[in-house]
């Protein structure tokens, strides 16, 4: 596999290698300025470092460089003495606002950061660096509505981007009805049935999740035309439909549990239907690097989950049954692979 430099370091000179080397140090600064809540802050009003020290509890120590360093980092704008949040900060990372898409950056400051640390070990073991409970997404989803609540919001985010696209890569017109297995709070249906409003949706996902699927259906006004089925994928059947949707699922488990899941959905697909798997998967995309991060974050927090290829997941469909596999690239970071089921 080849893969492209994507990184906008220069490494060529042995300052742009240290420039690459301590890139944690700007990633920690946005991670903290989200925990600081600095950008709901500054969403309210522009404030002066004096004002927002207060507001935020910044000491003076560090204040200055930090919040010159988030201006310096293009996420922050000075105005005279006043600071104001970026356009995209504004939108994307004041938590007050629908548009807010930094849940999967809360979980990479709670989880993923400390877990980077121990990436050595990781890579000679091949272990997950996050210990019993903490390193059980599942477990730790079921733990308490307050954590169910953090990592529904973290996978909106990436779900979001990804469901207009989706909407528009399959031919949805032919359909009525679609299953999301692993849907968890019905964000991504709910998008989807915004777009194809002709469908309706059925959310397969575990039993703990219909509290926070049943109040997230309500704020978004969709109750009505999505239903949640309760079940372990591992265990029970999936419920049949025309179109399964199986969506940043596959990339937690194992090749051997991956096969089990497409084998399973196959049964599910109705004669004539077909199954939607999209991921991060790992081809030569520009982007491939993001995608290979994430992949060592699988590495790092689950048991035996990484991202895949394109033509493994192709391949996987066959062995299962599907007649014709087709792939589409989603955006950036996802791809979608298509397996049709006979008629
Ligand atoms: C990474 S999330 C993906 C959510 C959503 N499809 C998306 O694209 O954002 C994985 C989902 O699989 C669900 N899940 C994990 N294990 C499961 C199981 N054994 N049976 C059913 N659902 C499961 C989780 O609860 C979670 O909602």
């Amino acid at each position: 596999m080849s893969v492209t430099t994507h990184t906008s370091a220069d490494v060529s000179s042995p300052e742009g290698l240290i420039r690459l080397g301590t890139a944690f140090c700007d990633a920690k600064i946005l991670l903290s300025a989200l925990e600081l809540d600095v950008f709901s802050t500054l969403a309210a009003k522009p404030l002066t470092l004096a004002e927002l020290s207060d507001a935020v509890g910044l000491h003076p120590r560090g204040g200055r460089d930090f919040v010159t360093a988030l201006v310096t980092l293009g996420v922050l704008e000075a105005d005279g003495d006043r600071y104001r949040n970026s356009a995209a900060a504004d939108r994307f990372l004041d938590r007050g606002k629908p548009s807010y898409s930094g849940g999967f950056l809360e979980r990479a400051n709670n989880m993923l950061y400390p877990a980077w640390t121990h990436l050595t070990d990781a890579l000679r073991t091949g272990e997950p660096q996050v210990k019993g409970k903490d390193g059980d997404i599942v477990a730790q989803m079921a733990d308490s509505r307050e954590h169910l609540d953090q990592f529904l919001a973290m996978m909106d985010s990436l779900n979001s981007q990804v469901a207009p696209k989706l909407a528009a890569a399959f031919d949805w017109a032919g359909r009525t009805d679609f299953v999301d297995v692993g849907g968890a709070r019905g964000n991504l249906s709910a998008l989807l049935l915004a777009e194809h409003p002709h469908l309706t949706a059925r959310v397969f996902d575990l039993p703990h999740v219909a509290p926070a699927f049943d109040d997230h259906m309500k704020r978004l006004g969709t109750q009505d035309r999505i239903s949640f089925t309760g079940g372990d994928f591992f265990k029970d059947p999936m419920p049949s439909g025309q179109v399964l949707v199986m969506g940043h699922v596959l990339h937690n488990w194992s090749a051997e549990q991956r096969l089990g899941l497409i084998r399973k959905a196959y049964e599910a697909v109705e004669p004539g239907g077909a199954l939607l798997v999209y991921d991060r998967m790992v081809d030569e995309r520009p982007a491939d690097l993001v995608n290979l991060l994430i992949s060592l974050d699988m590495l790092l927090v689950t048991h035996g989950g990484s991202e895949y290829s394109v033509e493994e997941c192709r391949g996987w469909m066959t062995e299962a049954g599907f007649a014709r596999t087709e792939a589409k690239v989603l955006s950036n970071t996802d791809s979608l692979v298509i397996g049709h089921r006979e008629g």
